[in-house]
């Protein structure tokens, strides 16, 4: 399945968990030898929600949130019958969140999430490659650091993105959004995701840009965000705090995956 291009293998794990994880994530998400992903996401029974979603970036590292996975999530479980409701619960290691499915002619066509009340630090500079970037860290659950530029188009990703995420500022590696402000309410960004390397789009990410530009006074509290795949609907709700993102969840192909 993919959100915004952000595409991950979905592995129904309700009846029956696989063993080493990691090593499935690495095999499934390389391009070459294994079906192609950004990573893998499996959907397990859960004791506080209606699924649990544990999900790995493509080097087997475990992420505790994944924002277009989710809403993937979302849809694989309304599809598979697994819940009969439009409003749901997905245990994350981010904590619970809340979906709301939009359905056209009866099939999934958006998803909303509640991604919760998002942490940030002070802006902080960080030397990569003997220049200076100032960077503002958010949390969505997992770490972000968002710095703004005037092209993101130009940014050479793959030669800046792992200095980056490999930053002993972040000792948990963080996942980098580069952001160009567009207008108040429209941002456009490019990521570089711990784990993956550059990816489609970003869920957290974008919902990271979104609190980023509030607090660093660019933006209102809610705006289009375009990444390389497409748009999400961000808002940060001033009463609650919560933050909410919508956008697409699509099924590519269903398979059997063979065992070595
Ligand atoms: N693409 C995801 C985020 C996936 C996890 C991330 N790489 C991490 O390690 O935190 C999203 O849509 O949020």
């Amino acid at each position: 399945m993919q959100g915004l291009g952000n595409d991950y293998v979905y592995l129904d794990c309700t009846r029956e968990m696989p063993e080493d994880l990691p090593a499935l994530a690495r095999r499934v998400s390389d391009r070459h030898f294994g079906i192609g992903s950004d990573g893998l996401i499996c959907i397990c029974p859960s004791d506080c929600a209606d699924v649990r979603m544990r999900m790995y970036n493509a080097d087997g590292s475990e992420s505790e949130m994944c924002g277009n996975g989710i809403r993937c999530v979302g849809k694989f479980a309304y599809d598979k019958g697994l819940v009969g409701k439009t409003s749901l619960t997905v245990e994350t290691l981010a904590g619970i969140k809340h979906l709301e499915l939009h359905l056209e002619h009866g099939k999934v066509s958006a998803v909303t999430v509640d991604m919760g009340v998002p942490t940030w630090e002070e802006n902080r500079v960080l030397t990569i490659q003997g220049e200076d970037y100032t960077v503002t860290p958010v949390s969505m659950g997992n770490p972000h650091a968002v710095l703004y530029v005037d092209d993101p188009g130009a940014v050479d990703l793959p030669r800046l993105g792992p200095d980056f995420e490999h930053h002993p500022s972040f000792p948990n590696r963080t996942n980098t959004e580069f952001v160009q402000v567009l207008g108040p309410d429209h941002l456009r960004m490019r990521v570089w995701e711990r784990g993956s390397g550059e990816t489609m789009a970003c869920g957290t990410g974008a919902c990271a840009v979104l609190v980023a530009t509030v607090l660093n006074g660019k933006c209102g509290r809610s705006a289009d965000v375009d990444l390389l795949g497409g748009r999400l609907h961000i808002r940060w709700d001033e009463e609650t705090g919560h933050v909410f993102m919508t956008g697409g969840a699509v099924t590519v192909f269903e398979g059997e995956l063979i065992e070595d």
